[in-house]
């Protein structure tokens, strides 16, 4: 029996793990952190004070403490900043991941552990083990339609032996099951969708808030303008809705292949293996994270680049600074600077890092 301090968004995952955490006899806390008031007049509906109300009345239902915790500092200054220096500096950053380690298990473990508590619990689908030396692992969620184990790819050895992720077992209609065994008032309530902590503010509509339009030509490879774009940030290589540009025919689609922030140029070519920029095979992956064993020698690894996206075979290799070098065995379809690619050993985590350049 351990004393946990579980992160209580309001949703029905976070609210299934306190009342599975409970049930296998931990002393639980219920933990919501205010990271995002929506004061800044970005258009949404944020539905933080809904969400403060759920979190309580599960609580309520649970018969157990509920805190607010008011992290808006430190989500400003870890997570918003990121995101618009990354955005103004032409990457596409990832806020869920960077929530995770900064966030989640950054300042919320600092304070559950300043308060005694030995562990967070979250609704991740995700599974954690401990290793036979004793260390932590993490390994994908149960539910291989739900599982969030990318998200937690940049954790470290010592966060992840502080976590834990009851839900991450069982699947989500178990999931649904379980809050109505459990009464939970949220158990019909609909998934959060949105960037991570703010709800249902579109990244578009933020970043507009933080990043002035600086609009500018669209143009095709061989440099006949297309149209105009809002600014070369609200793109991302290869996105395929929302430039503008028509596609002339069936399955001959037009995608972003590249910018030219020299001349605000978008780029824009046809969604095809050969079109230049669209498809890599070699890239540099930096402010790598190793949960277990450290990346110190060439190994075969399955690379996983986006969320969605399935894990490739690829072969990591140490380079200079820290960073590694990932050749994947396929040619990989729009590898974005500031993206995450979360390493495997088949359902095992060994960690990830942020794409820094193609090679
Ligand atoms: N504002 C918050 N306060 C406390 N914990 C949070 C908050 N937002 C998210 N979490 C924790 O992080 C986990 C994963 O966050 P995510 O936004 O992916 O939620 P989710 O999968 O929709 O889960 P839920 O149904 O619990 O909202 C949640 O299950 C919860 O434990």
């Amino acid at each position: 029996m351990s004393k946990v301090l579980v992160g209580l968004s309001g949703g029905v995952d976070s609210s299934v793990a306190a009342a599975l955490l409970l049930e296998q006899g931990h002393e639980v806390v219920a933990g919501y952190m205010k990271n995002w008031v929506n004061a800044e007049g970005i258009p949404g509906d944020c539905p933080w004070e809904q969400d403060i109300e759920d979190a309580h009345a599960v609580a309520k239902t649970l018969g157990i403490e509920f805190r607010v915790i008011d992290l808006i500092d430190s989500y400003k200054d870890r997570i918003v900043d990121y995101l618009v220096e990354g955005y103004r500096s032409g990457i596409t950053p990832n806020p869920d991941v960077w929530c995770n380690r900064e966030m989640k298990f950054g300042v919320f473990l600092d304070y559950a552990l300043s308060q005694g508590f030995e562990f967070v619990g979250t609704g991740h689908y995700a599974r954690r083990r401990t290793l036979a030396d004793g260390s932590a692992a993490i390994l994908r969620g149960a539910d291989p339609n739900k599982d969030q184990s990318y998200f937690l790819s940049l954790m470290t050895q010592w966060q992840a032996a502080h976590a834990l992720f009851p839900t991450g077992e069982m699947l989500k209609p178990e999931v649904r099951q379980a809050a109505r065994r459990f009464n939970l008032p949220v158990a019909e309530k609909k998934d959060s969708q949105g960037i991570c902590f703010l709800g249902q503010v579109k990244m578009s509509d933020f970043l507009r808030h933080y990043v002035d339009d600086s609009p500018g030509p669209i143009v095709d490879t061989q440099g006949r303008v297309m149209g105009e774009h809002r600014g070369l940030h609200l793109y991302t290589l290869g996105q395929r809705k929302g430039h503008g540009v028509a596609s002339p025919r069936d399955g001959m689609a037009y995608v972003v292949v590249g910018k030219n922030p020299d001349r605000n140029e978008l780029i824009v070519g046809w969604d095809l293996p050969e079109t230049e920029g669209l498809y890599v095979r070699e890239c540099a992956v930096g402010t790598v994270s190793a949960l277990n064993e450290p990346f110190d020698g060439k190994r075969l690894v399955d690379a996983q680049p986006r969320y969605r996206a399935k894990a490739e075979p690829a072969v990591l290799e140490p380079i200079d600074d820290g960073k590694v070098r990932l050749s994947f065995q396929k040619p990989q379809r729009a590898i974005v600077p500031g993206q995450i690619c979360a390493f495997y050993d088949g359902g095992r985590m060994l960690g990830g890092g942020v794409f820094e350049s193609v090679c």
